[in-house]
């Protein structure tokens, strides 16, 4: 069934998407999942060789990219270490109203695909002056704004170190200059009124955005341990004197995409 309507069973739905990938690239297991953000797009190739590219429409539960600069393609790379990457480059953004469950559904099927690590990378408006456009910052917890959850019933799930010490260990080893954030996210589509940047500042936020918090508790739920880590791609609305724009969005990822892509390279290579 290719549907995430009400009735299919997301985790069935997960395990035919994995089944689908590994009977396509010929991988029965993969290691390690990474889910590419706004600005993010060059890291797979730094990662080590695809050795195939699948079309994301072609898996099942999962649909063609709604965002310019999201690429629609579920890639296999093998690392110099042997380990196995699966680039997710087909996100679903809550947004989209397509329900939480597509939004899941690629941390489920990376799951069900073997991985036991999660990366997650996003594009998000900065609070702090001190992290211009371009800046990487390592997610050191979110505050989940959407009123949703991607689980259902009475999943009850712990969500301490949610953002894996370890993992963000091996990060700072790898780029020590990196700070950590609190990530709010937000629903979206809309950017932030002023007074809601003021807002997430005061619950304690330092990053928004509009995907990750869903996916991670997804990924948590799966057993997954989670790596997040944004890009800092505008100052958040009324903490800059300019207004927002996506091309604004796209151009700062594109500037800070050799660095970033290599940070991210550097840490799956770990
Ligand atoms: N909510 C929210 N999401 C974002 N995504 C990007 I790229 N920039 C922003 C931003 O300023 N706010």
């Amino acid at each position: 069934p290719d549907s995430l309507a009400p009735g299919t069973d997301p985790f069935e739905l997960a395990s035919s998407a994995a089944a689908a990938i590994a009977e396509r690239t010929g991988v029965d297991r993969h290691d390690v999942a990474l889910v590419l953000g706004s600005g993010w797009g060059g890291a797979a190739g730094l990662l080590g060789e695809t050795t195939h590219t699948l079309q994301a429409a072609d898996i099942p539960g999962f649909s063609s990219p709604a965002v310019a600069g999201h690429v629609g393609t579920i890639l296999s790379v093998l690392t110099p270490a042997g380990r196995r990457v699966l680039v997710l480059g087909a996100r679903t953004h809550f947004y989209e109203g397509r329900g939480v469950r597509a939004v899941a559904h690629g941390v489920r099927t990376a799951a069900a695909a073997g991985c036991s690590v999660l990366v997650l990378t996003n594009g998000c408006g900065g609070l702090n002056p001190d992290w211009p456009a371009g800046t990487p910052v390592l997610i050191r917890d979110h505050i989940n704004l959407t009123a949703a959850s991607p689980l259902e019933g009475a999943t009850f799930v712990d969500l301490t170190d949610l953002y894996s010490q370890r993992l963000r260990a091996i990060a700072r080893e790898v780029d020590p200059t990196l700070d950590e954030g609190v990530y709010a996210q937000f629903t979206g589509p809309h950017y932030e009124t002023p007074a809601e940047v003021q807002y997430a500042k005061r619950i304690g936020a330092d990053l928004v955005g509009m995907s990750t918090a869903l996916e991670a508790i997804a990924a948590r739920h799966a057993g997954l341990e989670v790596l997040g880590v944004s890009l800092v791609t505008n100052l958040g609305a009324g903490i800059s004197p300019v207004p927002l724009s996506h091309a604004e969005v796209i151009e700062a990822g594109q500037a800070a995409g050799p660095r970033i892509s290599r940070l991210l390279a550097d840490i799956v290579g770990r």
